[in-house]
């Protein structure tokens, strides 16, 4: 599913990263690591958003460096702590994300139904709480047609109930072919996610732990 080739991250002159030769197969991961151990810099580097030596390869080979347009339709990312423009609306920030990711129209209303988003997604984003604008973030990768997402701590802020929902999405996903890349403090192994695969981030590199 994702190939790393000679991958090199620093940060000036500050190694994060350094992954040789590693292929990683198709599932559900979930990356682990202390902090400032560099799983925040992998979700983004593999989201398209920071550069890097080397190369990365998704599926068909695409490297996001190669096929840079096509690799951004493929892979959609969450943060941490989402950031958008607050003078937009939920539903404008919703309409942008499906019109740059090709999404199949209506497709967001499942997940704005299911998550109970209406009564809110007229108002701007500045009015929003950190749990109302998490969940947008986590509607918005899964916008489109992604081969990968990436959760970027998808459990801070959000409140049980919403968790659950999003297992959901997380399992049904997976089933129609979805990799997933979840950051994680708290532990994933709950009830409704399927499975997941432990990937370490320690010591500059990336280790398959289970
Ligand atoms: N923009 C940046 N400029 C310079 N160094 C950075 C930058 N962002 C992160 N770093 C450094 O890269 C390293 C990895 O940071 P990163 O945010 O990826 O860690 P993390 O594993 O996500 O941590 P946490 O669990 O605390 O969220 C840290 O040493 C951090 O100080």
């Amino acid at each position: 599913m994702l190939q790393f080739i000679k991958f090199r991250k620093n940060y000036d002159n500050h190694p994060v990263l350094a992954i040789d030769d590693m292929t990683i197969a198709p599932g559900i991961y979930w990356i682990k690591g202390s902090n400032g151990s560099g799983k925040s810099t992998l979700l983004k580097v593999l989201a398209g958003i920071l550069d890097f030596d080397g190369d990365i390869r998704l599926n068909d080979n695409i490297s996001p460096k190669k096929q840079t347009i096509a690799y951004r339709e493929r892979v959609n990312f969450a943060e941490a702590e989402p950031v958008f423009p607050e003078f937009l609306t939920g539903k404008e920030m919703i309409a942008l994300f499906a019109a740059s990711k090709n999404a199949p129209a209506k497709q967001e209303e499942y997940f704005v139904e299911s998550m109970h988003m209406q009564p809110y997604l007229h108002r701007p984003l500045g009015t929003y709480s950190s749990g109302m604008l998490k969940k947008l973030s986590l509607v918005l990768a899964f916008m489109g047609n992604p081969e990968l997402i990436l959760l970027d701590e998808p459990l801070i802020t959000i409140d049980q109930e919403s968790l659950r929902i999003l297992y959901g999405w997380i399992a049904e996903k997976h089933q129609q072919g979805v990799n997933f890349f979840l950051s994680s403090h708290q532990s994933l192994q709950q009830d409704g996610l399927p499975v997941t695969k432990e990937i370490l981030v320690d010591d500059k590199t990336i280790k398959f732990i289970s």
